[in-house]
């Protein structure tokens, strides 16, 4: 699993570093991933934030157009951008649409069989890239993560966060999202998605893979949670993202405003030119809590 670094760009006094390696948990096809490093990490180890993209999107959106690495810089964070899903593996009907399959992994581990050998995207964040990232001997210190993302990679965010507290793993200090799919189950996005990479369906997918499913079942535990949509988003508009379903249930079983914060933002839409307007706000958030 040895890391081949492909390019180095200097930026915000860090660098922004593109590797290659041999992802056993995607079924041993090649996958990239850009990290970003502070300056402060030539001194010592530092915090990381992992970032989960959305739909369509490779390793490369948002480290070119989110914005993150000046305030990431100046936090001294690091940040990690995986794929969005493997590429390569040849499954029938893996490119057929853009929300399912290629670029559109969702963040699961599949149990369809069709899909299991390689569609292993919540192994391959959560175990797999900070593995192979200690052992090549990078300055990150994986006791202090948090974890966002935007559309499909905000459900990764959500649901990787809360799953690691739900199973007293608790690997991220904090989760944020723009633009989450928050509620799979009830959207034509996530029923075709988890309908398919998983042999139970929707049915199965109530457990770990839905953020309002499991902020119900978590009720009390502390969390620290930021979400921000745009009212002018089509896919909000079209029911894909449902973020008041997640509100609803957090507030329903007892979080307030501190531990789960939902701005609702008016008049902006799906885009990087949203993301990259609050992206300074949500470093900031993380840092808090990576700092502590
Ligand atoms: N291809 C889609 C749009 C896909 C899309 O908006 N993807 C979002 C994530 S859900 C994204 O970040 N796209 C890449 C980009 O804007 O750089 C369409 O035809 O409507």
């Amino acid at each position: 699993m040895a890391l081949e670094k492909l390019s180095s760009n200097k930026s915000f006094e860090g660098d922004l570093i593109k590797y290659k390696f041999k992802s056993s948990a995607l079924g041993d096809l090649d996958t990239q991933f850009n990290l970003f490093l502070p300056a402060n990490a030539s001194k010592s180890k530092v915090p990381v934030l992992f970032y989960l993209s959305g739909l369509t999107c490779t390793e490369d959106n948002a480290a070119q157009k989110g914005s993150f690495l000046g305030p990431a810089a100046q936090e001294g964070v690091a940040i990690v951008f995986p794929d969005t899903s493997p590429r390569g593996a040849g499954i029938e009907g893996e490119t057929d649409v853009w929300t399912f399959g290629v670029g559109a992994g969702f963040y699961v581990d599949a149990t369809n069989p069709k899909y299991a050998k390689h569609y292993n995207m919540l192994t391959h964040v959560t175990l797999e890239l900070p593995k192979v990232i200690q052992e090549a001997g990078l300055p990150i210190d994986f006791s202090r993560q948090s974890i966002f993302g935007h559309s499909m990679g905000g459900h990764g965010a959500l649901t990787l966060y809360l799953n690691s507290l739900r199973t007293g793993k608790k690997q991220y200090r904090s989760c944020s999202a723009f633009a989450p799919v928050s509620n799979p189950i009830n959207c034509p996005w996530g029923q075709k998605a988890l309908g398919e990479f998983l042999k139970g369906g929707v049915e199965e997918a109530k457990e770990q893979y839905d953020a309002t499913e499991l902020i119900s079942q978590l009720g009390g535990k502390p969390v620290h949670i930021l979400i921000d949509y745009g009212t002018s988003d089509k896919f909000y508009q079209e029911g894909q993202l449902l973020p008041e379903n997640f509100l609803k249930a957090a507030r329903d079983v007892g979080y307030d405003e501190v531990q789960v914060r939902v701005r609702s933002q008016d008049g902006y839409d799906h885009s990087y030119y949203f993301m990259s307007t609050f992206g300074a706000d949500h470093i900031h958030f993380h840092a808090n809590f990576l700092k502590a």
